[in-house]
């Protein structure tokens, strides 16, 4: 079935790049049918195309037709303009996937005609190599045949997680940002690395091995994070030492903290929105 969809990608940016990597190496639907535009940027479509093989082209030159598929990857401030460009021309059997945090499918179908088919969707950008935490919530109007087809699509990019869209913040903060999170670990921990005198590429790559069999311990032992880290744990050992410094220094509340606040950002998007909905009517 993917094979013989067409994706119109709106936005050309970070997360865009991220999703169309990971579709085009997975071979889940044909270099060629993934069509992308953006605001102004001809030298990035440029590289777009280069790089994956997919379809550059101006918002004007869209054939909606023949497109099965929108995904919208613009930052939420962009949503009305590019909503009002295409709601006009948009099909009932068009579907749209939205990545952009904090805009609500109810808002969304606010702006379109009735029936629309939207999905909001939260991906993050491990997608590149099919190793995102996906999540994804239903509008009003979609098909099951269509939340089976967007599920069948995500999975090229990583792992999918259908969830009630008042998730969707936490599932932001945790999921959609967490990659930033562990990225800064990483700098970090670099830095204690180059003070100590370590090779820098060494302690890249040690970092980096020692977070993924972390990540991948708690895939495939079926142990719970505190069972694991308890192993770790010799009695009076580094580990105890290094744990009570993070305590200490509230590296656990610096972590939860992280996530709640990328989710109250993310409500708060939303809440700027449903303001504007309110003005306008
Ligand atoms: N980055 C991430 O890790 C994640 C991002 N997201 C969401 O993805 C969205 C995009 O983020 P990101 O890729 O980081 O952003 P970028 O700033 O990298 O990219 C934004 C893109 O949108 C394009 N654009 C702006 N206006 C329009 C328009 N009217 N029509 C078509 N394209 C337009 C820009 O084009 P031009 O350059 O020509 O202006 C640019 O290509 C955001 O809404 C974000 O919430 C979701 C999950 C993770
Ligand atoms: O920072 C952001 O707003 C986007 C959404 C999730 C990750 N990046």
């Amino acid at each position: 079935m993917l094979q013989k969809t067409t994706i119109a990608f709106l936005g050309a940016g970070s997360m865009a790049e991220a999703m169309i990597s990971g579709i085009v190496n997975e071979g889940i639907v044909p270099a060629n049918q993934i069509i992308v535009t953006n605001r102004s940027n001809e030298e990035r479509l440029k590289e777009l195309k280069q790089k994956y093989g997919i379809r550059g082209m101006k918002r004007e030159d869209l054939q909606f037709e023949q497109i099965d598929l929108f995904i919208l990857a613009m930052k939420p401030k962009d949503i009305d303009n590019v909503l009002l460009s295409l709601k006009d021309s948009l099909k009932e059997n068009h579907l749209l996937l939205s990545v952009l945090a904090g805009v609500t499918t109810s808002y969304m179908e606010n702006i379109l005609h009735e029936g629309q088919q939207v999905i909001r969707v939260m991906p993050n950008t491990s997608s590149a190599i099919g190793e995102s935490a996906t999540a994804i919530s239903k509008g009003s109007s979609v098909t099951e045949a269509n939340i089976q087809l967007t599920k069948q699509l995500l999975e090229s990019i990583g792992k999918v997680y259908e969830i009630e869209e008042d998730k969707m913040d936490i599932f932001t903060g945790l999921a959609g940002s967490g990659p930033a999170y562990f990225y800064y670990l990483m700098e970090q921990m670099e830095s204690v690395a180059a003070e100590a005198g370590l090779h820098v590429e060494t302690a890249r790559e040690m970092i980096a091995q020692t977070i993924l069999g972390a990540a991948k311990m708690v895939q495939i032992s079926g142990k719970t994070p505190a069972a694991l880290r308890e192993n770790v744990t010799s009695p009076n050992g580094t580990t105890a030492a290094g744990l009570k410094a993070l305590a200490e220094h509230g590296g656990g509340e610096a972590i939860s903290q992280a996530a709640k606040q990328a989710a109250r950002r993310s409500k708060e998007i939303s809440s700027q929105f449903i303001e504007k909905v309110k003005v306008t009517n």
